[in-house]
């Protein structure tokens, strides 16, 4: 019996870019596959994981960390865990938190072995901003190497720029990479079979860009020396429990923008919407150009749905969606992903939309 390799999509693009959105759509259209779901995100309260629609597939968390730990454990850990319960699921799809640089997550498909032996890398899907991205190209080194690498990219949220806007990032695009096949998209409305099964990743391409891209073997499991100008430096974040530190100047080139913070709110119990809003409203009016995210899930008084905000800058979008779930508690959650946020004032501002003050 011949032993297809699974097929690996890894979802990137900068944050808010529309990777879940289009993660929630591969899910749920029509197409008798069944996937294995890995992602990994930023902030440390696991809301994006709930954001994810409730779906048949299992859905695995890589460890809330630098990525650059995460491809030497999590991901070859839990890709080692599908291949042993192989047949159960058609294709792997990994969404990468928005600050991640993909090149590492599509290093680890070439230079472990085990994990070589039993997946194919397919296409890196970028999902590209329309109206943020140009910003972003000049401020964040990640969201430049998801388009560097990507071989599908989405330039989604057409509806939020002009024509005159599109053709610049597109030619911002193509400017930073000529070869990837490139989709106009609104809400990632797209036919699967433009970012499925496409035998798109080009090693020889990735190559010609990075020499170093595979001499990881080379060396100590994982671990690769080059200095392509860029620093590594890491979030203010916690790393996986066997992440050392030390190590951070021998891991594969990361890009990192070490003025990214994420403050994460919760509150046990509801907030009041009528609090809750206008203030969610005046704090991404004043500091949405350094808020790069927002999101939330909330719990109202006497509403048996969660409320789920979400913002992009000053952008905010928000609905109730489905009810709590009997073993939920009904909290209320909220991430900001920005820089120089100001944390205190965040803190206070949200604790102070609670329904039902403590003393
Ligand atoms: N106007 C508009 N909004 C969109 C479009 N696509 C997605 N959004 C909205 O953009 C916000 C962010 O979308 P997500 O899919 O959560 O983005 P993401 O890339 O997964 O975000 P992170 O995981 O935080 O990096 C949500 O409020 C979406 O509803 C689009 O084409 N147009």
């Amino acid at each position: 019996m011949s032993q297809e390799k699974i097929p690996v999509t890894v979802l990137t693009g900068y944050l808010g870019a529309g990777k879940t959105t289009l993660l929630n759509r591969i899910l749920t259209e029509d197409h008798g596959k069944k996937f294995a779901v890995i992602v990994n995100e930023f902030g440390e309260i696991g809301i994006d994981n709930e954001l994810i629609v409730d779906a048949d597939e299992e859905v695995f968390e890589m460890n809330n960390g630098c990525i650059c730990c995460t491809v030497r454990g999590d991901l070859i850990r839990i890709i080692e865990g599908l291949m042993r319960r192989k047949g159960k699921f058609d294709a792997i799809l990994v969404e990468t938190t928005g600050l991640a640089d993909p090149a590492p997550v599509a290093q680890t498909f070439f230079v472990d072995a085990d994990v070589q032996k039993e997946t194919r890398l397919d296409a890196i899907v970028t999902v590209a901003d329309a109206k943020f991205l140009s910003d972003r190209l000049k401020d964040a080194p990640e969201a430049k190497n998801q388009i560097v690498f990507a071989d599908v990219i989405l330039l989604n949220k057409t509806d939020l720029v002009s024509r005159a806007e599109l053709e610049e990032v597109e030619a911002r695009i193509r400017g930073l990479n000529p070869y990837a096949k490139l989709y106009h998209t609104k809400k990632c409305d797209i036919a699967l079979d433009k970012v499925l099964d496409r035998h798109a990743f080009e090693l020889d391409r990735i190559l010609d860009l990075d020499p170093d891209f595979l001499t990881v073997e080379e060396h100590d499991h994982g671990h690769h020396d080059h200095d392509h100008g860029h620093d590594h430096h890491h979030h203010d974040h916690d790393c996986a429990p066997d992440c050392d530190h030390e190590d951070h100047h021998h891991a594969p080139k990361v890009l990192h923008d070490d003025e990214v913070k994420s403050v994460a709110i919760e509150i046990a119990g509801p907030v009041d919407p009528d609090l809750f809003l206008p203030w969610i409203n005046e704090v991404v009016q004043r500091d949405g150009p350094d808020i790069l995210r927002s999101k939330g899930i909330l719990a109202f008084p006497n509403e048996p749905r969660r409320y789920v905000f979400q913002g992009v800058h000053m952008i905010l979008d928000g609905d109730l969606q489905r009810e709590w779930k009997p073993d939920e508690k009904p909290n209320s959650r909220i991430v900001f992903i920005g820089r120089k946020l100001k944390e205190k004032e965040l803190r206070e501002g949200f604790r102070a939309c609670a329904a039902f003050q403590t003393a």
